[in-house]
């Protein structure tokens, strides 16, 4: 079973490649190309083509390319691709953390109701949902030349393979997917035509074989369907079916998103809108919640403080609530960052450590959400901490303190890559990607031990959070 696969994470900051040996998971080569985020106040916007050429940098990047025998790509959720009948972007894609799609997000809320879009797509869409963001082009007259609609990693594999290909994880995060596919009235309700999305492919398959040298890569090699980011990142944890299968165990990452979530057999549909019902790339769904403020708006903290990010100290009774970005957990599309309860002998370091606690406090506050919503939990297994934060102490020390739970950081830097790799994998020996995974012993590293919950911080940041509300735009 010898060979090499590669995995790709074209993620929001960057995209990252992982050459893999089959085998073992031994990760032989590592490629890396940064990414634009253009745009103020709401706007966040990336050219397509650039995730293009940064996708062959970061692939020839790893040594391995010329020897690769399948490739994968898990990709940033929800950005609306939209392509002329040429394929070239009539528009910079709209990322998932552009806010500017918020009222569109909320007419069609109200056009439907919590309750239907929860029973239909699962989820309840906000700002971030490609449904709303396709509204957002209509609104302003950007539709007219679209031929096709293509999320971030379906646009990626189709350029890599010239075929078009859909998959469950990252379809369940437009808002016009159901669990038997495209929802047709949802689609009729923004006037986008079927015809303008890929066919949805069974999960398992191939999305078609490279057409071209891309990166140095052999042409005619398999690739698979590749899937959301976290989805590929909870592949990459071995969380899913297969032989020993694991479901219920909580992963939280923080990246420039922070999302938390759990791989389990129940449909979660939570009409509060804080959980999200994705689906998981293999089967089994993927109850997750989400926040746009996390290792960027801490690091913004820092710098702002003149301060190493790790430059944290304990004490005073400052809250941070870090919505640089406004924010989508909780609801608060419009809110910009507040700072509440300075006093004389507030130091720079306990300022520091108040925007960590903002930061986590959403996410870990989701989690029991995240987990009843999918009506699944495995014991007291650790809460498994991954994304560029986890590298952090000063994130781990947050985390065990606000949760009061144990914590397991994979030695694994890059999940995401590693889950789509195992997804390659998968395709050239028939096993589950969740099953190369945990044979490869992905999620291996350090378990740290709970630390008594910190109430009294939790309970500071939910009483200016309410107390807020007017200030926060709720
Ligand atoms: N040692 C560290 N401590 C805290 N944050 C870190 C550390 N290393 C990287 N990061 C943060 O990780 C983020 C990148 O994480 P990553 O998961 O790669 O993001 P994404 O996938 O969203 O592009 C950066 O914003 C950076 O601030
Ligand atoms: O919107 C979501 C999940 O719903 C985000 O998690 C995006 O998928 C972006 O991921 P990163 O670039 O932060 O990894």
């Amino acid at each position: 079973m010898a060979g090499i696969v590669i995995g790709v994470d074209s993620s929001t900051q960057s995209t990252k490649a992982l050459a893999v040996d089959t085998a073992t998971g031994e990760v032989l080569g590592e490629g890396r190309a940064a990414h634009t985020v253009t745009g103020s106040g709401g706007a966040r916007e990336s050219d397509p083509r650039q995730w293009w050429q940064a996708l062959q940098d970061a692939v020839a990047g790893t040594g391995c390319a010329g020897r690769a025998e399948a490739l994968a790509i898990g990709g940033q959720q929800h950005g609306l691709v939209a392509l002329d009948a040429d394929g070239v972007p009539v528009h910079p894609a709209l990322l998932w953390n552009d806010t500017r799609s918020a009222g569109q997000a909320a007419a069609l809320v109200d056009e439907l109701g919590r309750e239907d879009w929860a029973r239909r797509t699962g989820s309840v869409p906000n700002a971030s949902f490609t449904v709303a963001k396709w509204a957002w082009l209509r609104d302003h007259g950007l539709t007219g030349r679209v031929a096709a609609v293509r999320l971030p990693h379906e646009y990626l594999t189709e350029r890599l393979t010239g075929r078009p290909a859909a998959e469950r994880s990252d379809a369940s995060g437009t808002g016009w997917w159901g669990e038997h596919g495209w929802d047709r009235g949802v689609l009729d309700l923004v006037g986008l035509d079927e015809a303008l999305l890929p066919p949805l492919a069974e999960p398992g398959t191939a999305a078609g074989e490279t057409t071209g040298p891309f990166g140095g890569l052999r042409p005619g090699i398999p690739v698979a369907l590749g899937a959301g980011d976290n989805a590929a990142a909870a592949l990459g944890l071995g969380l899913g079916g297969g032989t020993g299968a694991v479901h219920g165990q909580p992963a939280l990452s923080l990246g420039t998103s922070g999302t938390v979530y759990a791989v389990t057999r129940g449909r979660p549909a939570d009409p509060t809108g804080t959980v999200a019902g994705f689906a998981a790339a293999h089967g089994d769904w993927l109850p997750l919640a989400c926040t746009l403020n996390c290792t960027l708006a801490v690091d913004r903290f820092a710098t702002l403080l003149g301060r190493d990010r790790q430059a944290v100290e304990p004490g005073g009774e400052a809250v941070v609530l870090p919505f640089l970005d406004g924010e989508r957990t909780p609801a608060l599309p419009h809110a910009a960052g507040l700072v509440h309860g300075l006093r004389h002998d507030t130091t720079p370091g306990q300022l520091l450590q108040a925007a960590y606690d903002g930061a986590a406090y959403a996410l870990l506050a989701a989690l029991d959400l995240v987990l009843a919503a999918g009506s699944e939990t495995a014991g007291d297994a650790p809460l498994l901490l991954i994304g560029g934060g986890a590298r952090g102490r000063a994130w781990q020390d947050t985390v065990r303190r606000l949760s009061g739970r144990a914590v397991q950081v994979p030695a694994a830097g890059e999940l995401v890559a590693l889950g789509a790799a195992a997804q390659a994998a998968g395709l050239l020996t028939g096993e589950h990607p969740a099953e190369v995974a945990r044979r490869w012993d992905t999620a291996a590293g350090p378990v740290l031990d709970p630390v008594e919950k910190d109430e009294a911080a939790a309970a500071r940041i939910a009483a200016v959070l309410a107390a807020g509300a007017p200030l926060l735009g709720a």
